[in-house]
């Protein structure tokens, strides 16, 4: 139950529908989710700007910088990474509506929230795509030296290490970062997005 009381929900004078027919495609969520290092970030912005060199609306939404600004008053504990990916399911759902291909770029490892957050949104509109890539490999890429310091103690609740991440049991796309290139997997969404007739 939320805390705000004499509210009342003011309907849009402008649809969701109307937004697709001026923008020419219809909007949706590509919702990374991923170990720290598996690659959700470099996809997201690669995803991004192919879709933004194609002339279509679309934005990232990116876990450390989100840290950065509204969500800065949240830790790493479960109860504060699931206020995280309540928050960010919101921000999404509003981009959607606005018209947008918002890609969103959180380890999210709880399949309970990223499944509360499909429940957000219509058929098709929420695409979950498993950024999938061996721990150790994420470990050896290491690319902002994070797992040396949670090894040696000094992150706790650090995902794969001493924080649980909980794989998408049946996600719309998977992509192995570890053997696909960063090319590829762009064609792979992209081709995705067409055959939903999104694009
Ligand atoms: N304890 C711990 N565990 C995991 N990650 C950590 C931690 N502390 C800081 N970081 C940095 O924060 C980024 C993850 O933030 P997210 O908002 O995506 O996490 S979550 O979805 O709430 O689990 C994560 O970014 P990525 O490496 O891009 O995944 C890290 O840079
Ligand atoms: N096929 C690939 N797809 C994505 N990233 C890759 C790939 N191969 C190597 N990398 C590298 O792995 C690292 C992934 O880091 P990042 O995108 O920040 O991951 P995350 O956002 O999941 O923490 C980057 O340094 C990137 O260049």
């Amino acid at each position: 139950m939320g805390k705000s009381t004499n509210i009342t929900w003011h309907k849009a004078t402008i649809t969701k529908q109307e937004r697709h027919r001026l923008n020419g495609h219809k909007s949706c969520v590509l919702w990374f989710t991923g170990l720290s290092g598996s690659g959700k970030s470099t996809l997201a912005n690669a995803v991004d700007r192919e879709l933004h060199d194609q002339q279509y609306k679309s934005y990232v939404l990116d876990g450390d910088n989100i840290r950065h600004g509204l969500n800065k008053d949240l830790s790493f504990n479960k109860e504060d990474r699931q206020e995280n990916i309540r928050r960010i399911g919101e921000v999404a759902k509003l981009f959607v509506d606005s018209g947008q291909i918002i890609s969103t770029a959180f380890i999210s490892p709880f399949r309970e929230d990223r499944d509360i957050v499909r429940g957000m949104f219509e058929p098709n509109e929420f695409i979950e795509v498993f950024v999938n890539c061996p721990m150790d490999v994420c470990e050896v890429r290491d690319p902002k030296g994070l797992y040396k310091k949670a090894r040696n103690g000094e992150i706790p609740n650090f995902t794969g290490i001493s924080s649980p991440y909980e794989a998408p049991a049946n996600p719309e796309i998977i992509i192995q970062t570890d053997t696909f290139s960063i090319d590829q997997s762009v064609e792979k969404i992209i081709s995705y997005l067409k055959s939903k007739k999104i694009l």
